[in-house]
């Protein structure tokens, strides 16, 4: 015992960034245990050999101390957030406590939001109140809670739920390779839309090369950690505040102007401040609903529901401890969850951030996890209805698909998102001659039942299809090459198919119309089909202006009408 408790001065410090994945701006550091200088092969087993829990705690605390003392000589350390690892079977006890945090803090002059506490789901917990009381004083006192290793025990979802973390670290085993499996997209993807809806943010763990990085970027993962940014070093001059050089090219996103016009950006709360800010800012603002709370360095935390506050206020209890500063609790204390949608994120992102939620009070919007303002129930009414009216107004009036304008909005996305997409223009083969033949009526049939199809596909979240204009549709499909591929190629075959159905059995068996060409000459034009012209662009490309796509795109009809699969693929060269 005394060889585990002597082995624990001698431990080192490694720090390992954890970045925003849009701007690769440090959001805060994780400390790793380095064990080389003991008989102890790791950390986990020089804490086994102290497994009796009141040496455990011994050994832990002075193993915390060691690591932010360690950090604290780092000239920016006051302004980042340090991720601590802790045996989960601390939390388990009562040996861990806000006070012991803040006298391991206070000598450093660090705040309490320098701190990140890391909940381990390897470990199964036997003892949940303990936890979930503890992670609501932390948080109550402006620290913060991470699940780590998320998905890769039994519990994942149980501690989401019960503990409320302010973080969530995806396990590296859901993001290694993960720019070429599907699975672990669609796990992932859905969810940082979970950690949108409850209010908490997403570290991807383990991200060791760019594609993976670009991957988990577009896929809504707030941050990334791993060899690809920065390995861990024991060194603090080597820690530095940004870490742009590691992705070729980082696009920074815009506010949509609809959202920008509509956000509030009333100034939050400090989680420590006091009840009395709390309740002039309720004065000062009688139509808000709710205050929204962030910590020392900007970083929104949650909100504090006005009605909560209040019923605590005319409590008698309430009452008592307000009166008496000294005892009285702070913000920190009031602050929830709230939904959270990203700041920059597209009209629909947001809506469906707000819709996914039982939320009845409106969305806050972080960017980076910095607080940026919040949306009321009324903004988010307001946005969508004038997104309806616009779509209404823009839409084709025979196909009631969306048209030109909504074509512009998807191209600027997809240029600036970089998820992998596919873009299609169909355009009708032999459509004059079977409208001079059958006359509008029948053409317009024709169409519809094109649209009809392309319609259905499109309730999809990942398919985008609209009308441009006469026989030319557009369609958008997030996804790999090849499964977008297969996309156009049913969508021809099964418009192939179905539009025999609109000629006279006569046609049908001649396999066409015979008509006059513009030459004078009788000659068969063959039955209706579509030809599509396809631009594939990879996950991570580089953003280009949208008119060089529809140059490319025009490009590829007319290939397209002369291939044999009546299908086109154009290079994407211009960007
Ligand atoms: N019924 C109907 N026809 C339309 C509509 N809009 C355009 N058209 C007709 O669609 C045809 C389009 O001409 P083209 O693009 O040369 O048709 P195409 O025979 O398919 O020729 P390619 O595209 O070169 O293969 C014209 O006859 C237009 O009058 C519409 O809303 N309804």
């Amino acid at each position: 015992m005394q060889l585990a408790l002597d082995s624990v001065g001698s431990i080192d410090f490694a720090y390992q960034p954890i970045v925003s994945t849009k701007t690769l701006v440090v959001h805060g550091f994780e400390a790793l245990a380095r064990t080389k200088a003991t008989p102890f092969g790791s950390i986990i087993d020089l804490l086994e050999a102290m497994s009796d829990t009141k040496d455990l705690q011994r050994a832990e605390s002075a193993i915390l101390d060691n690591a932010i003392a360690k950090f604290a000589r780092y000239e920016a350390a006051a302004s980042t957030r340090l991720f601590c690892n802790l045996d989960s079977r601390l939390y388990e006890g009562e040996c861990l406590s806000p006070d012991l945090m803040r006298d391991l803090l206070r000598p450093r002059s660090l705040p309490p939001g320098a701190i990140c506490l890391e909940i381990s789901e390897r470990y199964q917990l036997r003892n949940w109140t303990n936890l979930i009381d503890l992670s609501k004083q932390l948080s109550a006192c402006g620290m913060h809670t991470a699940l780590d290793d998320f998905g890769t025990g039994m519990s994942g979802l149980h501690l989401l739920l019960r503990v409320e973390p302010n973080y969530v670290k995806i396990d590296q085993s859901f993001i290694f390779s993960i720019a070429t499996n599907q699975r672990q997209q669609a796990v992932v993807s859905k969810l940082c839309g979970l950690a949108h809806s409850l209010g908490f943010q997403t570290v991807a763990e383990g991200v060791e090369c760019e594609e993976d990085f670009r991957m988990v970027r577009d896929l809504g993962c707030d941050f990334a950690q791993g060899y690809h940014i920065a390995r861990p070093t024991t060194e603090l001059r080597k820690l530095t505040q940004n870490y742009t050089r590691c992705v070729a090219q980082i696009t920074n996103g815009q506010m949509d102007e609809d959202v920008r016009l509509l956000l509030n950006k009333v100034s939050p709360m400090l989680t420590t401040d006091s009840l009395g800010k709390l309740e002039a800012f309720f004065d000062d603002n009688p139509d808000l609903p709710l205050a929204p709370a962030v910590d020392e360095a900007g970083m929104l935390v949650g909100v504090v529901y006005e009605d909560d506050f209040f019923s605590y206020r005319s409590s008698e209890f309430g009452r008592a401890l307000m009166a008496n500063k000294a005892s009285a609790p702070r913000i920190g204390s009031f602050v929830r969850n709230c939904p959270i949608a990203n700041a920059t994120g597209s009209v629909e992102q947001i809506l469906n951030s707000y819709v996914d939620t039982n939320s009845a009070r409106g969305i806050m919007l972080a960017d980076e996890g910095a607080y940026v303002g919040y949306l009321s129930n009324h903004a988010l009414m307001r946005l969508a209805l004038d997104r309806a009216v616009s779509i209404a107004r823009d839409a084709n009036p025979l196909t009631q698909l969306p048209g030109n304008r909504a074509i512009s909005r998807k191209l600027a996305d997809v240029t600036k998102t970089g998820a992998a997409t596919s873009i299609a223009y169909f355009d009708f083969d032999h459509f004059k001659a079977f409208n001079d033949c059958y006359g509008f009526t029948m053409g317009d049939r024709a169409l519809m039942m094109f649209a009809d199809q392309i319609k259905d596909l499109a309730r999809r979240t990942d398919i985008f299809a609209a009308h441009i204009g006469g026989d030319d549709f557009f369609l958008a499909v997030e996804a790999e090459p090849k499964e977008a591929l297969q996309i156009i190629e049913d969508i021809r075959a099964k418009f192939g198919s179905d539009a025999s159905s609109l000629y006279s059995p006569e046609d049908r068996e001649r396999g066409g119309i015979l008509a006059l060409d513009r030459y004078g000459s009788e000659r068969l034009f063959p039955m209706l089909s579509v030809s599509a012209s396809v631009l594939h662009m990879p996950a991570g490309t580089n953003p280009c202006a949208t008119s060089d796509l529809e140059e490319r795109l025009n490009c590829g009809k007319k290939q397209a009408k002369r291939a044999p699969n009546g299908i086109a693929v154009v290079a994407l060269s211009c960007c």
